[in-house]
């Protein structure tokens, strides 16, 4: 919609569309990459995914063609991602919003008190521990309860960060890919969205995002209601105005724009 009404849409996308995503002018663009779901096919744990040896590649030869502005925005941890982004040295959201790299330097929102998060890290690896099943991935800024593993024990995950949310001020339960987590309350993929966009490179810059989850929803519908492009991966219901039917048909869509 801004981009609408300053007269910026039509400079920053044609009216071309390949899959039903309309084909961007990069070069006037902000480029926000999901990970997990988007990039790369979900796996059975965190650490088993499998990330294609092009990405580094394609995401260098996307910044590019934006001037620097591609940016990995997601729930991993950025101590964690970075690992698999081997080659990209670009701006990283993680935590959902929780993390900020930029230059190299990682920093922790201030809304993620550590004292607490180690406190809630250490009660639910504990939790984790007796229930076989259950995967538990502690972050710098929040603690996440998995149960891909035993989709038995999801209520009982949920129970025990329902319970944990509820007796520590400041954090929020949140629901994703067969999985519970707890992060601060305001942080969100569309909050650091919003700031980052305002902010010198970004300004003025058409957003584009490519996100799979629940938890990206908040942040397509923004995309989209600015007039940007907002792109779905996978099934399920969405606000964005695209869709791409997983991370492979992304991964090519993203391939022809680097090398367009
Ligand atoms: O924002 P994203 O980049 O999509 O990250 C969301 C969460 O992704 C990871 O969990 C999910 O992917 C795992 C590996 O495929 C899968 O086993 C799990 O069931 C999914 O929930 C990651 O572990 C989380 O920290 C992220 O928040």
């Amino acid at each position: 919609m801004y981009y609408e009404m300053i007269g910026f849409h039509g400079e920053h996308q044609s009216e071309h569309t390949v899959d039903g995503v309309p084909e961007p002018k990069l070069d006037r663009s902000t480029l926000f990459l999901d990970f997990d779901g988007t990039l790369v096919e979900l796996a059975d744990r965190p650490d088993a995914i499998e990330v294609d040896a092009g990405m580094g590649d394609l995401l260098r030869a996307l910044s590019a063609k934006t001037d620097g502005r591609v940016v990995i925005i997601t729930g991993r941890a950025i101590e964690d991602v970075q690992q698999y982004l081997q080659g990209f040295d670009g701006p990283i959201i993680g935590g959902h919003g929780a993390q900020e790299r930029q230059a190299g330097e990682i920093r922790n929102h201030e809304l993620a008190d550590p004292a607490t998060v180690g406190h809630l890290g250490t009660m639910t690896a504990a939790f984790a521990a007796t229930h076989e099943g259950l995967i538990c991935e502690q972050k710098p800024t929040g603690v996440v309860l998995h149960f891909r593993q035993n989709e038995d024990l999801a209520s009982q995950a949920y129970a025990f960060l329902r319970a944990l949310s509820e007796t520590h001020d400041g954090f929020d339960l949140h629901h994703s890919k067969m999985a519970y987590e707890l992060r601060p309350a305001g942080i969100g993929k569309d909050v650091s969205m919003r700031r980052m966009m305002e902010s010198g490179a970004f300004a003025g810059t058409m957003p584009i995002f490519f996100g799979d989850d629940v938890t990206d929803e908040p942040a397509l519908h923004w995309v989209a209601e600015q007039g940007g492009i907002a792109v779905k991966v996978g099934e399920g219901e969405t606000a964005a105005g695209c869709r791409l039917k997983n991370p492979e048909a992304a991964r090519r869509t993203l391939r022809r724009w680097a090398e367009a």
